[in-house]
């Protein structure tokens, strides 16, 4: 039996639809307020998207689909093994209009991010001095607020930065969703799984 860790929230009706496009789910999980649901030889754990890679690192799931974003965030230690490529967006850094002379031009910044590992080496890497300040949602008042130069955030539609003000000043990474395997799973289970990346291979 496989258990395949899956990021409630944003993620989560995308990646049910995909697996039963292809078949991997053979009907839509009857989840309610359930966390864990079986479905033929498998089992689903519902957790919150930055908790995914925990869950499989530790093995206690052999399988976990998580965006870019988050795995890049993680420390974890365990294996990429296919993108599913649901779930785009784009890491960027983002400010006010007026900041963007600021920003342009390599001054110390302040950085309001969910992202602060992710943050830290981007700028770190362009020898820009910053401050990370780690927040945990709506990043997007830090700007206006004045807590912060800049934000390092996650965009889809562009339509929550449009709505506080804000432009992209740069792109880090575009992001979307992959599946991650523990790596002893990888060598226990490997049937099994080598026959759920048939399926996403052949597709
Ligand atoms: N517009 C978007 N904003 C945020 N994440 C997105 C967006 N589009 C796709 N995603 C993907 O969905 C994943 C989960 O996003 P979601 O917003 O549910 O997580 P979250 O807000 O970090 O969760 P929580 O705060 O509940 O822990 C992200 O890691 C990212 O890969
Ligand atoms: O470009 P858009 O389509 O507007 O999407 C981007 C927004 O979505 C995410 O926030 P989320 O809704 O997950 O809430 P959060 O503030 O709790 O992170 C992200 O942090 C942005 O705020």
């Amino acid at each position: 039996m496989l258990r395949i860790a899956l990021p409630r929230g944003r993620l989560f009706e995308e990646t049910l639809q995909f697996f039963l496009k292809l078949g991997i789910l053979k009907e839509p999980l009857e989840e309610g307020r359930k966390l864990s649901v079986r479905q033929g030889d498998k089992e689903y754990i519902l957790v919150k998207p930055f908790d995914v890679p925990v869950y499989v690192e530790n093995g206690v799931a052999d399988l976990g689909v998580v965006g870019y974003d988050v795995l890049a965030e993680s420390e974890t230690q365990v294996y990429l093994l296919w993108d599913l490529g649901i779930g785009f967006c784009r890491m960027v850094v983002a400010g006010r209009e007026e900041d963007r002379e600021k920003y342009e031009k390599g001054s110390f910044l302040k950085v309001a991010t969910k992202y602060p590992r992710i943050a830290r080496r981007f700028f770190s890497e362009r020898g820009i001095r910053s401050s990370i300040i780690p927040l945990s949602g709506s990043v997007e008042l830090a700007p206006l607020l004045g807590l912060a130069d800049v934000i390092v955030d996650l965009v889809q539609t562009g339509r929550t930065l449009k709505e506080n003000h804000l432009v992209v000043f740069e792109e880090i990474m575009p992001s979307t969703a992959k599946l991650v395997c523990n790596r002893a799973s990888y060598r226990n289970k490997r049937e099994e799984i080598l026959n759920l990346l048939n399926i996403l291979t052949a597709n």
